[in-house]
C-alpha cells in the first residue's frame, strides 16, 4: 500500500433527490487516524458504507488501500475491517462463538486467534456468556474485537462509543489508540468533539453534505478568531500601562485583566511578552486561551452540534 490508505475526490450520493454528500474529498495517510466529524444525518454512515464497499457512489473515485471501490471490491474488502452503529454481534451467541463464527468467515484458522481477542479486549470471564447478557461497552468491545479479526489494515469506526458510558468510551479510545500504535489506519465518524479531539491526526468537519473543513484539531482551532493571551496585574496602573503597551486588547479593570488577541505561537507569545518588558510591566498571571472544537463547529457550520446543545 502507498502512503495513502484512503483517497477520495468527487464523493457524490444522493438519495432521491437529496443530495447527501455533494461532491466531498479527503486522503488519509496510512497508519493515522482520521475523524469526519458532524451531526446526526451529516452523511457520516453514507460515507462509511461508500468506503466499505456496502453501497456505491453516484460520483466520484473513492481509493482504498490502493485499491478502486468500484471496480475491486474483493481486494479492498480483504484490506478493512468495518464496525457500524448497529453491531454485527449475534446475541445468540456466546462471545466466543462469535469470535469464532468471524475467523471461521475470514477462514482464520485455530482457537488462539479468538483467545487472544477476547483477553486484549478484556472479555475472558464473559466469553461464554451469550451476547444477550453484555452490555452495550461490552457489545461495541466484542463487535471492535469481531473486526479485528484477520488484521484488517484499514478500520472503519462508525460512532463508536455513541452511548457508551464515560468509562467505555475510554477503554475504546485506549483500543484505537494501540491499534494505531501497532500501525493500523482508522477512518472513524464521531458526533464528539472531543473525541475527534482525543483520538485524530486530521479531522474533517461534514456538515449537510460537504466537507465545511479540514485539518489538525490544532489547525481547525487555530482557523478561528479567538485564541487570546490573558494577563493579570497587580494593580490599576499596571493595567493601564500594559493596555497602552499591547493596542488591539481589551481590558476588565475589576478583574484588572487584559485579553489579548494572539496566533498562540512561541513567535508571537514572545513578542507580546517582550513588549510587556520594555515598559517593565509584569503580569503575575499569564494563561492562553485556545477555542475548542465546540467553538470551531459553530463557527464552521453555524449552529451547533448535538452533543453541545443536549448539555444544555
Ligand atoms: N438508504 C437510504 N435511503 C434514503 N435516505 C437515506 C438512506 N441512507 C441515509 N439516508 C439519508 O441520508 C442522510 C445522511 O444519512 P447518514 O446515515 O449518512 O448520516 P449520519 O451522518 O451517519 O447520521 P447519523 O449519526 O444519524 O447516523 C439522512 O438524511 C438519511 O435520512
Amino acid at each position: 500500500m502507498n502512503s495513502k490508505a484512503i483517497a477520495v475526490t468527487g464523493l457524490r450520493k444522493a438519495f432521491g433527490e437529496k443530495a447527501v454528500l455533494d461532491g466531498i474529498g479527503f486522503e488519509v495517510a496510512a497508519g493515522s487516524v482520521f475523524a469526519m466529524l458532524g451531526p446526526n444525518g451529516a452523511g457520516k454512515t453514507t460515507t462509511v458504507n461508500i468506503l466499505a464497499t456496502l453501497m456505491k457512489a453516484d460520483a466520484g473515485t473513492v481509493r482504498v488501500a490502493g485499491h478502486d471501490v468500484a471496480t475491486a471490491t474483493r481486494q479492498v474488502r480483504a484490506a478493512i475491517g468495518v464496525t457500524g452503529q448497529f453491531a454485527a454481534v449475534d446475541e445468540l451467541l456466546t462471545g466466543r462463538e462469535n469470535l469464532q463464527l468471524m475467523a471461521d468467515l475470514k477462514r482464520v484458522s485455530g482457537s488462539q486467534v479468538v483467545d487472544r481477542l477476547l483477553e486484549r479486549f478484556d472479555l475472558v470471564e464473559s466469553a461464554d456468556k451469550m451476547t444477550a447478557t453484555y452490555s452495550g461497552g461490552m457489545r461495541r468491545k466484542l463487535d471492535l474485537a469481531m473486526t479485528l479479526v484477520g488484521n484488517p489494515q484499514i478500520i472503519f469506526l462508525d460512532e463508536p462509543t455513541t452511548g457508551l458510558d464515560p468509562r467505555s468510551r475510554r477503554t475504546m479510545w485506549g483500543i484505537v489508540r494501540d491499534l494505531v500504535a501497532d500501525g493500523t489506519t482508522i477512518f472513524l465518524t464521531t458526533q464528539y468533539l472531543e473525541e475527534a479531539d482525543q483520538l485524530a491526526d486530521r479531522v474533517a468537519v461534514l456538515d449537510q453534505g460537504r466537507l465545511v473543513a479540514q485539518g489538525t484539531p490544532a489547525e481547525l482551532k487555530g482557523q478561528i478568531p479567538g485564541t487570546h493571551v490573558r494577563l493579570r496585574f497587580a494593580a490599576l496602573d499596571e493595567l493601564d500601562t500594559a493596555a497602552r503597551a499591547l493596542p488591539g486588547s481589551t481590558r476588565d479593570d475589576e478583574e484588572l485583566t487584559l485579553r489579548v488577541p494572539s496566533d498562540g505561537d512561541s513567535k508571537s507569545l514572545r513578542a507580546l511578552l517582550d513588549r510587556l518588558d520594555d515598559v517593565m510591566i509584569n503580569a503575575p498571571e499569564f494563561s492562553v486561551h485556545t477555542p475548542d472544537l465546540d467553538d470551531v463547529f459553530l463557527a464552521l457550520t453555524g449552529h451547533k452540534t448535538a452533543e453541545e446543545a443536549m448539555a444544555q
